[in-house]
């Protein structure tokens, strides 16, 4: 392994990599393309590393070598930047900073906090600036878990300082170091200052990873818990599993991100990281207003103090774009093993697909689908696979999962695209989006017929919430699924064409569609609804077609059935409490069981 962790700060880097040859060279840039800079005279430079590029030292990485040249990618707008101009190797890939500090954050595709750099409130960070990525004078109560005379290996738990609200951060042993400790320094200090001494050698509380790296786990683990989302329609029909993937493919104003967003507030991580990519400048500039002024229904305090926000708006240059998804991950695999289960938005990973297009037609390499590198492919997988449930490296034992929600924003809402595919076939849920309803203000617009889940939930679902959550999950999505069929033959025919039996299916599938899976992520009641109240919900909808196919049974006229007054009551479940739903569950169902045996 070449690249490793390590601490940053007063303290000798214990146990990183063996030192290596730090490239000091500067060479000249030859080529200029928008953000792709070519240069030469860089002997020591290696693919993925860092360059500082032109007089005014714009970020760039290293993405390809060709004999003498080098071709890098340039995270800052490089106009102006001229032939000639000195670039400068420093040896090292792009890291990540990472400390308490990190929840909170406002942050660039290359972790820069953009709110301390922005001027006039837009989203402008100087050229060339090196702000650092962790704040260094924030001070921080570190509490040490261990004594003086510990032994301790990679991973193991040092101490932790609140952060935020609700985070805990548990500051632990880099991945490759182990020693005694020699001497503990609880109370107040900056991520710089040491906190503990392993073997005679200060430890500050920061670490640097490598953003194109998998952070080390114990082992990984199968996935067999729900990603509970307070969205019904998800957490019954297409549920994710902690540590799982999930896309969110939809055309424009499908509602992807406002879905992002109701996931980011309610479902149950305890660390998020969301990623945006807007298409528009003022599309980012509405989820940035927005993030901050959300509440945590779960402390009441700000939802930013377990949030991290990363933004690349449309006038940020692309390649910034492309990193945004490795520093999310990034950060996210962190508080993984810190023992935290965080989900990580991204929205939209077709404007990173975008941004890899244009760098890679920039570097004139052979084009595949749709103008897309032949190894788009193997990017999404690289990023898809940092998903997981884990069994953290180090004591005291513990689990933690980075589940990925990506929202995919195919063009022209067509399916077939090259990013859709490829995403399809590494996300276990696939919640599709529906031009035609959201066009009818069915929301969330998950179709119900196009969408999936590989996930097997089921167990936790009959063991954790009621033993018939699985049984009524298939009646439903049996139902929803001859409802469809059911509305075909109607398009043609008419409902006269169907028997009375099928016309009741169709009413249930209705009540299911209406009352049941649409859910508005602006009722504040309802926004966001626990497994208990929807199975509530679902028991409801199941006896009210038990109930009409025994009145039926008793010779009552099937238009009768079907357009019973109490039916429209079952409208009103969204609005019962959050808790507590048995009593108006029970009356309910009595309700309709009486009225049909009155008809
Ligand atoms: N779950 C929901 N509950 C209520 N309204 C919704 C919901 N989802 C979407 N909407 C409505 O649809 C509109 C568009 O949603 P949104 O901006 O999330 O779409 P999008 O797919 O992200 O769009 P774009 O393609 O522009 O990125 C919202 O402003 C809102 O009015």
């Amino acid at each position: 392994m070449t690249r490793t962790e390590h601490s940053t700060g007063p303290a000798p880097r214990r146990g990183s990599a063996p030192a290596r040859q730090v490239a000091t060279d500067i060479g000249r840039v030859v080529k200029i393309s928008g953000p792709v800079v070519s240069a030469t005279d860089l002997p020591h430079t290696r693919l993925f590393d860092v360059v500082r590029v032109g007089t005014e030292r714009l970020l760039g990485e290293v993405i390809k070598i060709d004999g003498d040249l080098v071709v890098m990618q340039v995270f800052e707008d490089t106009t102006g930047l001229q032939v000639g101009e000195p670039v400068e190797a420093t040896g090292e890939p792009l890291y990540a900073e990472l400390g308490p500090g990190l929840l909170g954050g406002i942050l660039d595709g290359t972790q820069r906090p953009l709110e301390t750099l922005s001027t006039d409130g837009n989203l402008y960070i100087a050229r060339g600036a090196e702000p650092p990525r962790l704040d260094r004078g924030r001070r921080w109560h570190f509490r040490p878990a261990v004594e003086v005379g510990d032994r301790v290996g990679p991973g193991d738990l040092l101490g932790s300082a609140p952060e935020g609200h609700a985070i805990e951060h548990r500051v632990l042993v880099p991945a490759d170091l182990s020693g005694i400790v020699t001497a503990i320094h609880a109370g107040p200090a900056t991520v710089l200052d040491a906190v503990v001494d392993i073997d005679g050698h200060p430890l500050p509380m920061m670490r640097r990873w490598p953003l194109r790296h998998a952070r080390p786990v114990a082992n990984r683990l199968p996935l067999t818990v729900p990603l509970i989302t307070g969205q019904r329609i998800l957490d019954l029909l297409f549920p994710v599993a902690r540590g799982g993937s999930a896309i969110i493919p939809g055309g424009f104003g499908t509602g992807k991100t406002v879905l992002e967003q109701a996931l980011a507030k309610f479902s149950t991580a305890d660390v998020v990281v969301y990623v945006g990519c807007g298409e528009r400048g003022n599309e980012l500039t509405e989820v940035l207003e927005q993030f901050p002024r959300l509440t945590d229904p779960r402390t009441g305090a700000p939802l930013m103090d377990r949030t991290v926000l990363i933004a690349n708006t449309s006038n940020m240059p692309v390649a910034a774009r492309e990193a945004s998804i490795y520093t999310g991950i990034t950060i996210a695999e962190y508080y993984r093993d810190q023992g935290y289960d965080v989900a990580m938005m991204a929205d939209s990973t077709s404007r990173w697909g975008e941004a890899l297009r244009e760098v890679s037609s920039r570097l004139e390499e052979m084009p595949a689908e749709d103008g897309y590198p032949a190894y788009l492919a193997s990017r999404l997988a690289g990023f898809y696979e940092r998903a997981g449930a884990v069994q953290c490296l180090g004591t005291p034992q513990r689990t933690g999962s980075v589940t990925i929600v990506g929202a995919v924003s195919p063009a022209g809402g067509d399916f077939s695209e090259p990013i859709t595919q490829n995403s399809l076939r590494l996300a276990g849920s696939f919640w599709a989006l529906d031009t035609a309803l959201s066009r009818q203000r069915h929301f969330p617009a998950v179709n119900w017929l196009r969408s999936f889940s590989q996930y097997g939930l089921d167990e936790w679902f009959d063991r954790e919430v009621a033993d018939d959550w699985s049984q009524l999950r298939h009646w439903a999505a049996a139902t929803l699924q001859d409802e469809g069929d059911l509305q075909e033959v109607v398009s043609l025919l008419g409902v006269e064409a169907l028997a009375a039996e099928q016309r009741i299916t169709l009413r249930v599938g209705q009540a299911l569609r209406e009352d049941l899976l649409q859910q508005s992520s602006f009722d504040d009641l309802d926004a966001s609804c626990p497994p208990a109240r929807l199975l509530a919900m679902l028991r409801v909808v199941h006896a009210a077609g038990a109930a009409m196919s025994a009145a039926l049974q008793r010779g009552t006229a099937i238009t009768a059935i079907t357009s019973a007054t109490v039916l429209a009551d079952l409208g009103r479940m969204r609005r019962w409490p959050l808790d507590n739903v048995d009593e108006p569950a029970t009356a309910l169902t009595q309700r309709i069981a009486e009225e049909m045996s009155s008809l």
